[in-house]
């Protein structure tokens, strides 16, 4: 990817990308292998199907909502998609079943699991998993990647005290080890901060088992609680004056102690169902950004238009439009005073 951005390069040494799109194809690409590993091939081809299905789902969304059991146009090419992602997956399933591979990915440990245990992880049960990661794992991150992009391409300032900070750690190795990323400090608070503020996920679930008092509210047994995580990370009373601000530096003494209330930072949600995916798109991430950062400096296009909106997830609703000038190699750079924009002109754009 980041090869085919610096090919792409005009003379003034820049490129304009569309990076919510990039980082799409990229987060699909890292959760099929994760999920399928050595039957990416086919991994691949099935989550494809699942994507045009989530395309229709999302389609509905958007428009006058008709529940998913009548018979419209749209519903039915989606059952259709369904069908034939799950006769896949579980044709998948079975050549593996059989084979003798002992291959570590998702797939292969689910089916491990299910050879001891049966009677606790069935065929359907891992067709369902395998449905949940994609769905899960792919727009969630890629949204991540984008907002924390925007943020940086933003705040300049941010942008090259990370660069400094990676320089530092990583010296000469392109590809951060993974003993370098637990020191990228600064990087992780600028994910935290943009998790923070534009939070991938908007809200959770939870049914309550039992009567409860919540707050001085009397809830029953079997209410279904909407958890705000968008509305909880920007509560002023919470975050304090500057919580519409972008102040990675709050985190600067773990997530813990950024806000009044310990647990007031819950992108990936809370307790025993949490998010499952947490470290995975919090390396991936990480890892992307570090190499990003280290090749390129970037700034907004001037159409980038400020729009998040809930579309399902947290999205850039015209898309985000950015600029990526080449670095020299491990080239450092003394820290912008101000967060102006610098202005460029004869660039290229690089679509994929
Ligand atoms: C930035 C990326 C991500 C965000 C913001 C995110 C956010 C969330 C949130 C808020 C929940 C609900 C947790 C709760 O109710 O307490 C959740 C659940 C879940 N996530 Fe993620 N997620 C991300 C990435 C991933 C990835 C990469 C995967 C898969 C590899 C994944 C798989 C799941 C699964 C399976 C659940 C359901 C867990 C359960 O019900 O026990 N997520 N995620």
């Amino acid at each position: 990817m980041l090869d085919k951005w610096t090919q792409a390069m005009s003379n003034s040494g820049e490129v304009e990308v569309e990076v919510s799109e990039w980082f799409q194809n990229l987060t699909e690409d890292v959760i099929t292998r994760t999920a399928f590993g050595i039957s990416y091939d086919d991994g691949k081809a099935i989550f494809q199907l699942q994507g045009q299905q989530m395309l229709l789902a999302a389609e509905s969304f958007q428009k006058v909502f008709i529940p998913g059991f009548f018979p419209t146009r749209r519903n039915v090419n989606s059952w259709k998609f369904d069908k034939e992602v799950r006769k896949s997956l579980t044709k998948l399933i079975d050549v593996r079943r059989e084979s003798s591979s002992s291959a570590k990915d998702l797939l292969g440990l689910m089916i491990e699991a299910s050879k001891s245990r049966p009677n606790d992880v069935t065929p359907n049960d891992i067709v369902e998993e395998c449905k949940s990661f994609f769905f899960a794992g792919k727009h969630t991150t890629s949204n991540l990647l984008t907002w924390t992009t925007v943020l940086l391409a933003m705040h300049p300032r941010w942008q090259a005290l990370a660069r400094d900070e990676l320089l530092r750690v990583c010296g000469s190795r392109d590809i951060p080890s993974k003993d370098d990323l637990i020191k990228l400090k600064t990087l992780s608070m600028v994910l935290n901060e943009s998790l923070r503020l534009y939070p991938p996920t908007i809200a959770t679930i939870r049914r309550t088992r039992a009567d409860v008092e919540l707050g001085g509210y009397k809830v029953p047994r079997g209410t279904e609680l909407l958890i705000p995580i968008l509305a909880l990370h920007h509560d002023q009373a919470v975050w304090g004056n500057d919580v519409n601000e972008f102040n990675p530096g709050r985190f600067a003494d773990g997530v813990a102690r950024a806000a009044k209330h310990p647990a007031a930072f819950i992108p990936f949600g809370l307790g025993a169902r949490s998010c499952v995916g947490q470290n995975l798109a919090i390396m991936q991430a990480k890892l992307t950004l570090a190499m990003v950062i280290r090749r390129f400096r970037f700034k907004l296009a001037p159409t980038y238009k400020h729009a998040p909106t809930v579309l399902m997830l947290l999205y850039p609703q015209y898309g985000a439009p950015v600029i990526f000038e080449k670095l020299a190699p491990s080239s450092s750079e003394s820290l912008p005073s101000s967060e102006s924009e610098l202005v460029s002109s004869g660039r290229h754009t690089v679509s994929m």
